[in-house]
């Protein structure tokens, strides 16, 4: 195990944010943590790194670790080739070259300001720093937003190369089809809740769509509803009525909308 969160609260004010968190992380594993906006993704990656003081609970985390923030902002008024050397003054096992590398095939111009860069050529280069870095885990708040289909799909791969490596992997995202595909395990919260933590397969084989007539819930989650049925996401035991198979999609929505 590499990170274990124990009982992790957090509010702001009277704002529950995270709400009573519990999970493990075991090395090389690639777990992401998805949400809706204001789930509570981003306080529970900054409680973990102490960037934020949580209200009670119990966090280990065992190795070095990399972060790449969900606001990937650089110093505006410094070059790209400027903050490599100065990022790597500043952190620990930190390769120059793998950033210089990384930022030749993003075809980032070196000496361009970072203030002259689109934003998601400013998250390339924030990620080339991360991905420069070595660590034993990599914390990722939303890694691709902002960028092309064919970016993403790299950094995706890049991704899942560190686990290769034996890294650990904790991300962040909205994107199904993203998780879907890279993920080990996903922890779907809501509302600073975790409603639901498995394998994505065990999570898939869990649930079915079970159609019945109004007036009957079968304990599950409400999908969709129409003049004479409800489509509820339920737990294959609990299954009655017309059943048929749930897509991850159905199942997130449903478990969204259910915890609301
Ligand atoms: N500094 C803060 N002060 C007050 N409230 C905050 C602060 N940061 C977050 N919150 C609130 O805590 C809740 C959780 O926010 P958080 O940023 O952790 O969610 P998130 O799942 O990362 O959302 P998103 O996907 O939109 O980035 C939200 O209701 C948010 O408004």
């Amino acid at each position: 195990m590499i990170l274990k969160v124990e009982n992790l609260r957090k509010s702001y004010n009277s704002k529950i944010a995270v709400n009573d968190v519990s999970f493990e992380i075991e090395k090389g594993q690639i777990f992401a943590l998805l949400g809706p906006n204001g789930a509570g993704k981003t306080t529970t990656i900054k409680c973990i790194l102490g960037l934020r003081k949580p209200d009670s609970g119990k966090i280990l985390l065992h190795g070095s670790y990399a972060y790449l923030p969900e606001e990937k902002e650089l110093y505006r008024y410094l070059t790209v080739k400027k903050t490599v050397q100065i990022t790597s003054q500043i952190t620990d096992n930190f390769s120059s070259q793998k950033a210089l590398n990384f930022l030749e095939e993003f075809q980032i111009p070196l000496d361009e300001k970072i203030s002259n860069l689109s934003h998601g050529m400013m998250t390339q280069t924030y990620i080339s720093l991360i991905f420069a870095q070595d660590a034993d885990i990599y914390f990722m708040d939303e890694p691709t937003w902002g960028l092309d289909p064919i970016m993403r799909n790299r950094i995706l791969e890049l991704i899942r190369q560190l686990s290769y490596e034996g890294k650990t992997i904790f991300y962040t995202s909205h994107i199904l089809a993203e998780v879907e595909k890279l993920a080990d395990t996903i922890a779907i919260m809501v509302n600073g809740k975790i409603i639901e933590l498995d394998e994505i397969d065990n999570i898939k084989d869990k649930y079915v769509v079970c159609i019945t007539p109004k007036g009957k819930n079968p304990g599950g989650f409400l999908y969709k509803s129409t003049d004479r049925e409800n489509i509820y996401i339920v737990r294959k035991e609990k299954a009655e009525g017309v059943v048929e198979p749930a897509t991850f999609d159905m199942i997130f929505e449903a478990i969204v909308k259910g915890a609301k």
